[in-house]
């Protein structure tokens, strides 16, 4: 497998709305998306552009969001994930089952409408780790 660049990292936030401002007006961002809400990922998405990754803001959707867990040990949020890119879902799934590290269900479609899946963090150092296929137009 080859890895490719760093897609972006994952913040998990109680409030994307509090967390805008804070990106908005502490950080400087300019390029800030409007958030939408991913059902199939238990999760509300907001993109903050910087020259060369992005940060993704998420906030639990509905009961069963995967990321309930984080924001009870981390009430006020925190750092998330790393998502890096991959030319090829399927090989970078076969290489880290090789490895012997936990791929986290099947591979599915993410928030740039890409394939993706999350490898447990403590096969990966302690980092929860996003694999995404390449997106096509390159973003
Ligand atoms: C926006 C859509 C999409 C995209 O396109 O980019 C996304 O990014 S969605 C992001 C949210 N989705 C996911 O995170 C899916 C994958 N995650 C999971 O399956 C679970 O969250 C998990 C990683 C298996 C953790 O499950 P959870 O029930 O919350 O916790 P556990 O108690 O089972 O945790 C075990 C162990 O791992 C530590 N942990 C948990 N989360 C993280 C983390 N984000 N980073 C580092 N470590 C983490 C947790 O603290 C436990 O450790 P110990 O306390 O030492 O046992
Ligand atoms: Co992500």
């Amino acid at each position: 497998m080859k890895l490719g660049r760093l897609n972006h990292v994952g913040v998990a936030t109680p409030s994307i709305a509090d967390s805008i401002t804070l990106y908005r007006e502490t950080m400087g961002a300019v390029a800030i998306g409007e958030p939408f809400d991913l059902p199939a990922q238990g999760v509300k998405v907001c993109f903050v552009d910087t020259p060369n990754a992005q940060i993704e803001l998420i906030e639990p959707l509905g009961d069963a969001s995967p990321i309930h867990g984080f924001l009870a040990k981390n009430p006020g949020g925190g750092q998330h994930h790393l998502c890096y890119e991959v030319p090829d879902i399927n090989e970078a799934k076969a290489w880290f089952e090789a490895k012997g590290a936990r791929v986290l269900g099947e591979p599915r479609i993410g928030a740039h409408g890409t394939m993706i899946f999350f490898v447990h963090p403590k096969d990966m150092g302690g980092v929860l780790t996003e694999i995404m296929e390449t997106p096509k137009d390159g973003h």
